[in-house]
């Protein structure tokens, strides 16, 4: 089983002077649901934003990989005694 990432985005760095949600709520937030960070402007900066997503992509797909060679290489063994008793039975007697 793997986690999903989670990232909070704080929209509107450029209005900063005008700020409603203070800093430390942010990171405190982050650091009670343990997911990541991060300020951005749509006005100033589209790029930031479409970094975030492509982040969170990258890290699924990652996250995806790892997940199956963990299970190929750990359900492996465990998958070929089940192809074997499903072959030969599973309460074959030993010669
Ligand atoms: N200065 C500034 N304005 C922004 C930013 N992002 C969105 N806006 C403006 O905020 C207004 C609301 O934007 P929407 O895209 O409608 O967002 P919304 O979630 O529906 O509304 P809000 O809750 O006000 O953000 C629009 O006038 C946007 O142009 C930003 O990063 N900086």
């Amino acid at each position: 089983m793997w986690r999903l990432p989670v990232c909070l985005v704080g929209n509107k760095r450029d209005l900063c002077y005008a700020r409603q949600v203070r800093e430390e709520e942010g990171q405190g937030l982050t650091q009670e649901r343990r997911c990541h960070f991060k300020k951005v402007s749509a006005a100033e900066c589209f790029e930031d934003i479409a970094g975030v997503f492509t982040k969170l992509i990258r890290r699924v797909v990652e996250n995806n990989l790892k997940y199956r060679a963990d299970r190929c290489r750990y359900g492996g063994p465990k998958s070929m005694a089940k192809l074997i008793n499903n072959m030969f039975g599973k309460r074959r007697k030993s010669v």
